[in-house]
């Protein structure tokens, strides 16, 4: 079974070719063929990179093209050049999409048809980073393979058990009667990590309290019992929760109140404001890449120091929370693009929770490992290091069709 994955982040377009031969399988494979577009990379300028399991690679600009172009383009290189892997797009037999928010409806995985597809659209006033461009890929696939099944794997559903104290926010009743309630993200990623460490521990799931920090372009976290996720950070929309790389994260609403009655504040320029032009980019006034933050500090940049030291003291306060959700913790993971690769973020966020007997190990902390535990061995938490596989979950999703 050939699998086509295509997974919408922020700041990515992230795609993967796999073949199941084992639909049990359930350690992550080697796609036969992956690329990434990395959009963040300059103004109207996106790096596309591709290479495949026999080899090949390929890295190109896409000047100035449009998204849904970057995409095609993305798409051939599956079939045609160096990096070829199919000879016929028919050899797919199934194509999983990473969709942000599936509202109160969607709670699994899904076939997707024309109401699906509306659902999607519809709920893209909640997702405005995210769903629209995740209704670009399922339009982009239709475009070159009009027959093949395509699944809608939703971040939002394995938060679907959340208990109402968490997902009920305490605003007029009529919010929650409207499907204006918490339903967080991220999930196809804190459920694989969950699974992950697991099996890094050696442990059962269901006898472990994890939490999962997502730290990526969109930051999350969760608290996961038993490998349900019983509380997390981000709510109504991937806004809320902990500083970004262009999202704020929690903010005093009073603010929203404050600006509407002093000025011409529409919904749009708020968007902008809170979703593109605040976190990381929007105190530093450098940029929203983490990289970009520390090289900026170590250039004696104040500004790119406030965003740093905010961003650690709101995911340190986060994983307080969280803490008391699960009643106590036996591991602590960090994923996504700044969770695996910044040492100064681990080693910052865990130093407050020291009191608790949790050690980082600082030169196994530095190295960056995959999939590792980098604690002492006589921490009374374990702190993994997991390289998120979201594309993977969505092809496990997959398989179950
Ligand atoms: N070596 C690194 N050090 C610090 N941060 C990094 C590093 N590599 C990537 N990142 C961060 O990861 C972010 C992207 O995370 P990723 O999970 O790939 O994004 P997305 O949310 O688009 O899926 C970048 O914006 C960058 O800040
Ligand atoms: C939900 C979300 O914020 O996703 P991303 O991190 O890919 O932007
Ligand atoms: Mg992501």
């Amino acid at each position: 079974m050939k699998i086509l994955v295509l997974n919408a982040g922020s700041s990515s377009q992230k795609s993967c070719l796999y073949e199941l031969k084992d639909v049990q399988s359930d350690r992550p494979l080697q796609p036969l063929w992956e690329a990434k577009i990395d959009w963040t990379h300059q103004q109207n300028v996106s790096e596309l990179k591709v290479q495949t399991a026999a080899g090949s690679q390929l890295e190109e600009e896409l000047a100035s093209e449009s998204r849904q172009a970057a995409i095609y383009r993305m798409l051939e290189t599956l079939w045609k050049g160096k990096t070829q892997t199919i000879n016929n797009l028919n050899e797919i037999d199934i194509v999983g999409h990473r969709v942000v928010h599936g509202g109160q409806e969607y709670q699994q995985s899904t076939l997707i048809s024309p109401d699906v597809k509306e659902a999607i659209a519809r709920l893209a006033v909640f997702a405005p980073v995210h769903n629209p461009v995740n209704l670009e890929g399922i339009e982009a696939i239709e475009k070159i393979l009009p027959n093949v099944r395509q699944i809608a794997v939703f971040d939002t559903a394995f938060h679907a058990g959340l208990a109402p104290a968490t997902f009920v926010y305490p605003g007029p009743y009529e919010w929650l009667e409207n499907g204006i309630r918490r339903y967080g993200f991220h999930g196809i990623s804190h459920q694989y990590c969950a699974r992950r460490a697991a099996e890094i521990l050696g442990r059962d799931l269901a006898d472990l309290r994890l939490i999962s920090c997502h730290l990526g372009n969109g930051c999350s976290l969760a608290a996961i019992g038993g490998g349900v996720s019983v509380d997390t950070t981000m709510g109504f929309t991937p806004l809320e929760g902990l500083m970004m790389g262009s999202r704020s994260g929690s903010i005093d609403p009073g603010i929203i109140i404050h600006l509407l009655k002093r000025s011409d504040l529409t919904a749009e320029k708020l968007d902008n404001m809170l979703n593109r032009n605040s976190g990381l980019k929007g105190i530093s006034g450098v940029s929203a890449d983490m990289r970009q933050i520390v090289e900026a500090i170590s250039q004696g940049n104040e500004r790119a120091q406030l965003a740093l030291d905010i961003y650690i003291h709101r995911l340190r306060a986060g994983i307080g929370a969280m803490l008391a959700s699960l009643g106590g913790l036996d591991a602590l993971i960090f994923t996504a693009g700044v969770g695996e690769n910044s040492p100064i973020v681990r080693a910052a966020a865990c130093e407050a929770f020291r009191f608790m007997g949790l050690k980082l190990d600082g030169d196994h902390n530095l190295q960056s490992p995959i999939d590792a535990d980098i604690a002492t061995a006589d921490s009374a938490v374990k702190v993994l290091v997991i390289h998120t596989q979201e594309d993977w979950e969505i092809a496990r999703e997959c398989s179950k069709f």
